[in-house]
């Protein structure tokens, strides 16, 4: 049966730029003015969000080892977009929430017990209880904190995986005042069913929050994929230009990010406007030529 074209009209459609995970698993370091043009040159396209930066451990993410001094390089005074930076402890929310320029933390939780510690060297328990004081600490500088749930739609490692531990995650992120919570499909595992139904159970369940799909696809995948999320109410979709990136903490069969330029045709194709600046997109695409090289 075809979906009726108004399931994916309604609601504007938020799209986030995410140069913070095309970057951050390169090997070669590449110079903070190169970071500062690239990022600058996204800020005119219209982004709802760009993912900046991360403020991490420089042993365990060294190419984002320069965000705060990328942000002195930024040109945010005629743009809209907000930004966005990575945490993954309490010390890093304290150095980001220093920067009245960003407006979002993002927290990396994951439902798989090993990819948590992977990532963050905590145990679900531990990065919950991060979460928690992170929260609190963007609430007092009236910032906002979003949660990825990595592994979202499933994990490479053999951790127990299922739709409702996700349910269960929600609430407890719902009942610690989270206002927006990404799923992420950090290796590549979902399928149509399997988003359509998460997002449709999580959106019915708490209108309130603001759910996002950060997925990583193969492109020939993706159509039906972001076409699931949209019939069941994610107006919310992370991608990176050019599709590139993706988490270095995760398995080796990384599938890389979604492609902006892929979303934003699907986005057309299924009536929305995105309302971004294409001359200035296109530019933006020629320079992840250079950048990406
Ligand atoms: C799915 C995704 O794409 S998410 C994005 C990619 N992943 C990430 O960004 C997660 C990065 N992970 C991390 O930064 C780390 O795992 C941490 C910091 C959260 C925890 O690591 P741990 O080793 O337990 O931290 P610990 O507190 O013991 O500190 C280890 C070192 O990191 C440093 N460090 C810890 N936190 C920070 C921080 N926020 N900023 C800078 N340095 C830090 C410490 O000073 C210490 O340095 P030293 O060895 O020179 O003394």
């Amino acid at each position: 049966m075809s979906t009726s074209p108004q399931v994916y009209l309604q609601g504007m459609i938020k799209l986030i730029e995410c140069p913070r995970d095309a970057m951050q698993g390169l090997p070669q370091f590449i110079d903070t003015a190169i970071k500062a043009a690239y990022i600058n040159q996204l800020l005119q396209v219209g982004f709802d969000t760009i993912d900046f930066g991360s403020f991490v451990s420089p042993k365990a993410i060294p190419q984002m080892r320069d965000t705060a001094e990328l942000l002195d390089l930024l040109d945010l005074f005629d743009s809209k977009s907000k930004l966005l930076a990575i945490v993954a402890n309490s010390r890093g929310a304290e150095d980001a929430l220093q920067f009245q320029e960003i407006d979002y933390l993002g927290f990396p939780l994951s439902v798989s017990e090993t990819f948590q510690q992977r990532n963050t060297n905590k145990s679900i328990k531990e990065a919950l209880h991060a979460v928690e004081e992170i929260q609190n600490l963007a609430e007092i500088k009236g910032k906002t904190l979003v949660t990825y749930l990595s592994m979202g739609f499933g994990n490479p490692y053999g951790d127990p995986y299922s739709p409702e531990m996700i349910a269960d995650f929600v609430r407890q992120l719902y009942e610690l005042g989270i206002k927006i919570i990404s799923f992420a499909d950090t290796v590549g595992t979902a399928n149509p069913e399997l988003i359509e139904k998460l997002f449709e159970m999580n959106i019915q369940a708490y209108p309130s929050i603001e759910f996002g799909a950060h997925l990583h696809s193969r492109s020939e995948d993706l159509e039906p994929k972001v076409k699931a999320a949209m019939k069941a109410g994610c107006r919310r979709f992370d991608g990176a230009l050019k599709g590139y990136g993706g988490c270095p903490m995760a398995k080796d069969d990384l599938v890389g990010n979604v492609a902006t330029e892929s979303l934003i045709k699907i986005m057309e194709k299924c009536g929305h406007e995105t309302k971004l600046n294409m001359m200035e997109f296109n530019e933006a695409m020629k320079m992840a030529n250079v950048v990406f090289a």
